[in-house]
């Protein structure tokens, strides 16, 4: 069996989405994500320049070879673009094997751990009382689980606060928007919206709050420990993981459950966190970690330590992902909870997939392979359009995390 064709589809229903589709001499074909938000087209390059011509006349079948091939033959290993188009090959070759078997992606991979996946949904307002209002929207909705992020006054577009009711994920413009950002005005504010919270809607819900990389580790540790008595399913990305050592000041100080690493690109970003126990959750994603095939080690290592998943699903990843998740997800022993946007109506047309949402809970489907298609079609009539993630500077100016 070989591969005849890697074609790099990009398309822009509202956001950037760049798809990679593997067609093969007995004509299966498979697809695979390959999206970096904001900055999708060195990915775009690196596909169809670099991996797509040494493609050609492989097995398909070899999953694992050209995962190898395709990490230890760049030489300069790792970082978001290699290992978004090596996850973009991999999904692709994995939807080709699933289908060649006949059968759902999470058959293959050793069979239901579950029937359905967890989610968490994002409520979010310009202020307490609208998060309030947002997070019971959730609950109505059926979520078991929900996120939820707050404006803080005086801080300019707090992280993962919508403009208007729906929280619409950057990238969002055509050069980068500048926000704000005062850890102090934050660390005064959030603790008080989840006491209202649970003072409203009791503990029978799981709340999260995403600390998008903004403290310092003891400031992090403050955070967690002011938010004990709200019992939070994760405190996540609550100070950058680069040093994952700061982790250990964080641990000292608090019980308060931790998630890192959407922004993982490789175990190795990860080995330390996970085999000191450091956190609770791993975030990294299929699209963002490798896909399957490096994911699945990932998950391995963080089963050792009784460390569950929580994939990063926000709408930056398209449905070809989120499928794909949804499969992991059913099958994969330590699993914690799936991060679930929805993609808004243009998305899902150009993205026919299996998956659905019931009781706070995704569903994938038993299509063979993951469930997901790419209208080719329709995605031609959605060009590229370059988009930006916001930057956050502090009130002095300082350059700091988004
Ligand atoms: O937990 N979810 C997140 O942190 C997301 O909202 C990220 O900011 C975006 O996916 C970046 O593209
Ligand atoms: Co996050």
């Amino acid at each position: 069996m070989k591969i005849t064709a890697a074609r790099v589809i990009v398309t822009c229903p509202g956001r950037n989405f760049v798809t990679l589709k593997i067609e093969t001499d007995q004509g299966v074909y498979g697809i695979g994500d390959a999206t970096l938000n904001g900055r999708e087209l060195p990915v775009v390059s690196y596909l169809e320049d670099h991996v797509a011509p040494c493609l050609i006349g492989m097995d398909p079948r070899r999953i694992e070879d050209i995962w190898q091939y395709l990490y230890r033959g760049a030489y300069w290993r790792r970082g978001p673009v290699t290992m978004r188009a090596i996850a973009a090959v991999d999904v692709a070759l994995w939807d080709i094997k699933a289908k060649m078997a006949g059968m759902p992606l999470y058959q293959l991979l050793g069979g239901r751990s579950r029937e359905g996946v967890m989610v968490y949904g994002h409520a979010n307002g310009s202020d307490i009382a609208e998060t309030v209002d947002a997070v019971g929207q959730y609950i109505d909705m059926g979520y078991k689980a929900i996120r939820a992020q707050t404006g803080v006054p005086g801080i300019k577009d707090a992280y993962g606060v919508g403009r208007g009711k729906l929280y619409y994920e950057p990238a969002d413009a055509a050069l980068p928007s500048v926000t704000g950002w005062d850890t102090r005005k934050s660390l005064n504010y959030v603790p008080k919206l989840f006491e209202k919270l649970r003072a409203t809607y009791g503990f029978d819900h799981h709340l999260l709050h995403d600390g998008h990389h903004r403290y310092t580790p003891q400031e992090a540790a403050n955070l967690g420990k002011m938010l004990e008595p709200y019992q939070l399913f994760w405190l996540e990305d609550v100070t950058p993981a680069e040093n994952q050592e700061a982790f250990k000041l964080i641990r000292q100080h608090t019980v308060t459950p931790l998630a890192v690493g959407e922004i993982f690109n490789t175990i190795w970003d990860a080995k330390d966190l996970i085999q000191n126990q450091l956190i609770d959750y791993i975030r990294a994603t299929i699209v963002g970690a490798g896909g399957v095939t490096h994911l699945r080690r990932i998950a391995d290592l963080a089963s050792l330590y009784q460390i569950r998943t929580g994939c990063h699903g926000a709408t930056d990843l398209s449905p070809v992902t989120m499928g794909t998740a949804l499969h992991f997800d059913t099958w994969v022993p330590n699993f914690g909870i799936q991060e679930y946007m929805r993609h808004s109506e243009e998305t899902d047309a150009v993205f026919p997939h299996d998956y659905h949402f019931a009781d706070g809970e995704l569903f994938c489907g038993e299509t063979p392979g993951h469930g997901v298609d790419i209208d080719e079609a329709l995605a031609a009539k959605y060009p590229y359009k370059p988009a930006y993630l916001p930057v956050a500077r502090l009130e002095d100016g300082t350059m700091w995390n988004w």
